[in-house]
């Protein structure tokens, strides 16, 4: 072999060890699990960060699929907690600076006393002391940091409280990916904590995932057509098909799912009589960076959000959209960077 062409080989060769750590090698779809390339090098990862939390197994699992439950990690004590704090805030004995209180809109305009029954969910809890607790257990911020890095922030809290379906299968959630809501970027480094707070099945409407859609881009959202109504800014994506393979999460008390923004989730009817209660919290690395959303698929869901918050703070001038996000993120780990 003359010495060019071993040269070329030789490239062939090292580009071959070398390639886990090419990114754009790297995103390359795997057919079937990491281990199965036939290289002696260690696995490369896009969608973890390497860390001594996650088991190979685990890392991998959420790679490929772009979630992990984790069994057991959110106490019953702090369960309870949560619980009380939401019960206080839905009879209103505490009304936290910035908190959302949503209705289903199935029984938006009826006029209830105010209880846990007339509450679908409590959004934007970063003010409730209490509530906020969640975003910063360690037992939590230990896996998130896995996807984050080290700079944490709590972008977006809520507590879903599913309400029994009053027929009209308005207690569904739309299939969606979460990054249609957020301008930040890169969506590698944001991940969903969402905890069950009561076991979870089919029956209570759990969540429905469809594995392996991280890998995906963003597609476009809007409201879907059903007959019953549809939440205020549940968008759903546009051509989502009920026949692709679909995963619904059965989840204990305390377990917790850590998911990518861009996996295409959702939630199916509550047709128990009871609610269904979960808490969640959207973490970001606070070395993420705002993006103009003009022109782009979430220019619809910009619009929407801006109006309400005008609305809400009484503003008679325009808002950025990034503003309203600088607003309120909070830190939860490390230091605030970008966001
Ligand atoms: C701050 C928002 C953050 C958004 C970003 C999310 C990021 C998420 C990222 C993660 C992914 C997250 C994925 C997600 O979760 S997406 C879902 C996110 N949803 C929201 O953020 C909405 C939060 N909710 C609200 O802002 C309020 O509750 C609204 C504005 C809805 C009502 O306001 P308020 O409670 O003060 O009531 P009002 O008495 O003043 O009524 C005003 C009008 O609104 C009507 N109405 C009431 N309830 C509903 C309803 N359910 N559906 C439809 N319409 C409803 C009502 O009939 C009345 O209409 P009209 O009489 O004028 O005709
Ligand atoms: N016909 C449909 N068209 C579009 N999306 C749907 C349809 N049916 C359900 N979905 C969505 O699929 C997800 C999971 O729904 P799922 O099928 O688990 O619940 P369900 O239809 O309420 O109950 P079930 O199928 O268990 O009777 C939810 O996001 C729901 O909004
Ligand atoms: O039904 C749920 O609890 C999940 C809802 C959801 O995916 C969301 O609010 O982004
Ligand atoms: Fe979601
Ligand atoms: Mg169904």
């Amino acid at each position: 072999m003359d010495l060019k062409r071993a040269g070329v080989r030789m490239q062939v060769v090292l580009g071959h060890l070398s390639r886990p750590s090419v990114p754009a090698i790297v995103a390359h779809p795997l057919s079937g699990p990491a281990s199965s390339l036939a290289c002696s090098s260690p696995p490369q990862f896009q969608y973890t960060l390497d860390n001594d939390v996650l088991s190979l197994e685990q890392r991998k699992f959420y790679e490929e699929n772009g979630f992990l439950v984790i069994k057991n990690l959110v106490s019953d004590d702090d369960i309870q907690r949560f619980r009380n704090e939401f019960d206080r805030i839905c009879r209103k004995e505490v009304n936290p600076p910035g908190i959302v209180v949503m209705r289903d809109v199935a029984i938006a305009k009826m006029d209830y006393a105010p209880s846990e029954k007339v509450v679908m969910k409590v959004q934007d809890f970063q003010e409730d002391e209490e509530l906020f607790r969640y975003c910063t257990l360690p037992e939590v911020l230990k896996y998130v940091e896995c996807f984050t890095g080290p700079n944490i922030m709590a972008m977006h809290t809520m507590l879903i409280n599913k309400p029994s379906d009053t027929g009209k299968k308005t207690s569904r959630h739309p299939m969606h990916q979460d990054l249609h809501y957020f301008p930040f970027r890169p969506s590698d480094r944001i991940v969903c904590a969402w905890t069950a707070m009561e076991h979870i099945d089919r029956k209570n409407g759990c969540l429905v995932v469809l594995p392996g859609t991280h890998k995906g881009t963003l597609k476009p959202h809007g409201y879907p057509k059903w007959e019953g109504g549809v939440n205020k800014m549940y968008h759903g994506i546009q051509d989502y098909k009920p026949d692709s393979s679909r995963v619904h999460l059965v989840m204990e008390k305390g377990d917790t799912v850590f998911f990518h923004p861009l996996l295409i989730h959702g939630s199916g009817r509550n047709k128990t009589q009871g609610f269904r209660k979960a808490i969640s919290c959207h973490y970001a690395s606070s070395d993420c960076h705002y993006i103009s959303v003009d022109g782009t698929s979430q220019e619809n869901i910009q619009d929407e959000l801006k109006e309400i918050t005008i609305r809400r703070l009484g503003l008679d001038c325009n808002i950025e959209l990034k503003d309203i996000w600088r607003f309120r993120g909070r830190t939860v780990k490390g230091e605030r960077i970008n966001l």
